[in-house]
């Protein structure tokens, strides 16, 4: 499976803006400020969320059932899930903290959710204020009552190639929580490079270590493109197996505690590079460019996908 990843319209799985949008200079003031994206009006994610579902993609995260003290960008998201067109045969997960936001998310019609956790003790508490054995508990409360509903549970692990509070992350502190993810029924963890700061290097010694304790089949990667590496980490990945990626149109995205971080890789140079690998995803490269022009427009900002930004200079 392709799967795409979005915060309010993430594709996950394997999943632009036009340079001639308008409003430059705001637009960069407001990268400059930090501001670009920051609230995103409950109509745009619906339409993006839409768009996106005309693509192709198999998976769409459609939002996250977080506290809105902590994330107000995701107070509206009992609206973005009623509003928007659930097409058959795509899925639209949704992130779910603890029990309270899993109630939240089935209330508002979620039919499959992830709970994420994370390989640093310090990023953990940051994230989700708690330690990672305190995470484990809140997510087998999760879990009890996924089962219960019949509801399937992805299992986020992030900081699985560096943290920014703790640094470097050891291989086997990755596949210690993977293990135990997968082990509380998760049918899929996916592993974040939540920083983009890993190579091809380290995603290869992260992932053999992974592998000796969850099946490939049961891996996904999420590769945030901070340095430039995204796109050679998911090929090392592809090489070793995974065949589940996370991305996000137009490389939107990054973490809110994770200062500095950049989006995922785009959607549209994840397809690119599979569709020159003769890999088949179903998914239609010009609507996603469409898509990812729409939002870059919405949010006043510029593209992070090179495919689309070439498109545009041809
Ligand atoms: C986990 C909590 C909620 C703990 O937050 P907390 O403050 O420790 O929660 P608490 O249990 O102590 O409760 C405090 C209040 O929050 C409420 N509350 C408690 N839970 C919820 C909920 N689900 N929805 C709505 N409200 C909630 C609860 O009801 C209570 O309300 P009060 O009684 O004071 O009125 C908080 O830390 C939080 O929302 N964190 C989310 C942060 C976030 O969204 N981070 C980004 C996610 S993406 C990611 O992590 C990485 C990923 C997946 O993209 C992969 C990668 O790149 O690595």
């Amino acid at each position: 499976m392709l799967s795409l990843s979005l915060p309010p319209g993430q594709h996950r799985g394997l999943p632009a803006e036009s340079e001639g949008g308008g409003g430059g200079a705001a637009r960069r003031a407001a990268e400059r400020e930090g501001t670009a994206g920051s609230v995103v009006p409950t109509p745009v994610k619906i339409r993006l969320i839409d768009m996106l579902s005309e693509t192709g993609l198999p998976v769409i995260e459609a939002t996250s059932f977080v506290s809105p003290r902590w994330v107000p960008q995701m107070a509206d998201h009992a609206e973005v899930m009623q509003g928007i067109n659930k097409l058959p045969g795509v899925s639209y997960p949704v992130l779910t903290p603890n029990l309270k936001g899993f109630q939240a998310a089935v209330a508002a019609g979620a039919k499959e959710v992830s709970i994420f956790g994370a390989a640093s003790e310090l990023f953990t508490k940051k994230n989700i204020n708690c330690s990672i054995e305190e995470s484990l508990e809140r997510f087998s409360e999760v879990m009890n009552a996924a089962r219960a509903a019949s509801i399937p549970v992805r299992g986020y692990v992030s900081c699985v190639l560096g943290c920014p509070y703790e640094g470097n992350i050891s291989a086997a502190k990755v596949a210690e929580v993977s293990k135990k993810m997968y082990s509380m029924g998760c049918y899929e963890i996916s592993l974040g490079d939540t920083i983009g700061i890993g190579t091809p290097g380290s995603m290869k010694e992260m992932l053999a270590a992974v592998m000796k304790e969850v099946p490939v089949g049961a891996l996904a990667v999420h590769c945030h493109d901070t340095y430039g590496q995204a796109l050679a980490n998911i090929l090392v990945a592809l090489q070793m197996g995974v065949s589940v990626v996370d991305a996000s149109v137009a490389g939107l995205g990054g973490c809110p505690y994770a200062q500095g971080a950049s989006g995922n890789v785009a959607t549209e140079d994840l397809v690119y590079m599979l569709n020159g690998l003769g890999i088949h995803t179903g998914v239609d490269l010009q609507k996603l460019m469409d898509t990812g022009t729409f939002i870059c427009n919405a949010l006043n900002r510029r593209t992070n996908s090179k495919v689309s930004q070439a498109a545009c200079r041809l």
